[in-house]
């Protein structure tokens, strides 16, 4: 058994996911066993500044290693806050904070920036910290994402149903399982992609329609309290993103604040309320899920299990079950997972893959060349 801490900020930018784990076993074999989590805010002037250059502002290299340096400083806090009351973890998986992610086109590799980096958390906490997990898989073809899907396999796959995983954070990404009958199954007709955007739009316009009073918007209240406009979603949803068969992945650098400034004048035209504008934007959320899975997966899954601050939205996930046609939409808590956690215990299980030699990556999600070790290992 392990004790290990793993540590993700998204793209929401809305704080440190830190959780503490034991984990023993392999692969089919996993076991996780969580001790703690916890989300620690980051200082506002950090999250400006990182909503800043994700925005596209521009900085010297003395000011990039400086913010290297802050965000590595603030997920170093993390990893010591979570531990306390407990004997201490022997290893850290650190995602870090994405302020850019270029997805590979032909004869070009992509191209993925985390912030934080894992040798001053290593000299910080005085423990092994393995981060950088994108850079392997991109290195050899991959979009470098989404990595959680193999984790995701070794978890969650259930010997009867077929299962969707779907994360709704700042960004969508699914994970369809299909029945795993028997071990030697492991990992066949398993798919996984980046579906589009989870609440970043909704955030983006919650902030300026509240002017900054509110960041998102709590259970989904907001756009319960007004009705969506059918015929932008339809037109939103050709994005030529939503189209795109996997491999793909995303991030803020298609779903903007330009995007969403873009979309704001477009409903203009239809003189929607502000509630209405943000149920829009829940419903594209919704809807771009369902499109993705009717276009690319062999068929519906028996379940959908729900993870990410999206599974909150209570709004988002009825509109989600109407679009899928009424099949169940459950969260990972109801199968035993903690469905806020999910993403920093998988940085935790991709370290200690990392540790024992064990690839991370699914190259039929990432379209990389094979499977391969994640992450860099920084010793103390
Ligand atoms: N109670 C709630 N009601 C509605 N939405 C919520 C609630 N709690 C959190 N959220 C939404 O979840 C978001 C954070 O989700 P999460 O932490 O899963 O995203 P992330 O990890 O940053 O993104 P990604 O998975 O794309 O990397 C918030 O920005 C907010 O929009
Ligand atoms: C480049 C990057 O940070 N991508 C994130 C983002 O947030 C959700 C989605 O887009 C997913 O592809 C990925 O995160 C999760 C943790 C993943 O790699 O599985």
């Amino acid at each position: 058994m392990t004790r290990v801490v793993g540590l993700m900020s998204g793209t929401s930018v809305d704080g440190i996911d830190a959780a503490l784990v034991n984990i023993c076993g392999q692969e089919i074999d996993l076991e996780v066993n969580l001790l703690a989590f916890e989300t620690y805010s980051y200082p506002a002037d950090l999250r400006e500044q990182i909503l800043a250059v994700c925005a596209g502002e521009r900085l010297t290299v003395e000011q990039l290693a400086k913010l290297d340096d802050a965000i590595a400083t603030a997920f170093t806090q993390a990893a010591l806050n979570i531990q306390q009351g407990h004997s201490p973890a022997t290893l850290i998986g650190s995602h870090g904070q994405t302020v850019f992610h270029r997805p590979p086109m032909p004869d070009i590799l992509g191209y993925s920036l985390q912030l934080g980096r894992g040798e001053l958390i290593a000299q910080r906490t005085n423990i092994a910290t393995i981060s950088n997990f994108r850079a392997a898989d991109l290195a050899i073809g991959g979009q470098g994402a989404p990595l959680v899907p193999k984790v995701d396999l070794c978890l969650l796959s259930d010997a009867q149903q077929s299962r969707c995983v779907q994360n709704i954070g700042g960004m969508g990404n699914v994970t369809f399982l299909p029945p795993l009958k028997t071990p030697e199954q492991l990992g066949v007709g398993v798919q996984g992609w980046d579906t589009g955007p989870g609440n970043v739009l909704i955030d983006l316009a919650v902030q300026q329609f509240s002017d900054g009073q509110q960041t998102y918007d709590r259970d989904g209240a907001w756009a319960a309290s007004g009705t969506p406009c059918q015929a932008l979603v339809d037109q939103w949803l050709t994005h030529p993103f939503f189209a795109e068969p996997p491999p793909k992945s995303t991030g803020r650098e298609l779903f903007s604040p330009q995007y969403l400034q873009s979309r704001l004048q477009e409903a203009q035209a239809h003189q929607l309320s502000e509630a209405d504008i943000i149920a829009t934007l829940t419903e594209l959320t919704a809807a771009s899920i369902a499109l993705n899975y009717t276009q690319f997966l062999p068929q519906l899954p028996d379940q959908v299990l729900l993870a990410g601050g999206g599974s909150l939205n209570h709004y988002l996930r009825q509109r989600l079950t109407l679009r899928l046609g009424g099949i169940p939409v459950l969260t990972t808590d109801e199968v035993g997972l903690n469905a806020d956690a999910k993403e920093a215990i998988a940085f935790a299980v991709l370290a200690y893959w990392h540790h024992h030699q064990i690839p991370g990556n699914l190259p039929a999600v990432t379209g990389a060349k094979r499977s391969t070790l994640l992450g860099t290992c920084h010793e103390p």
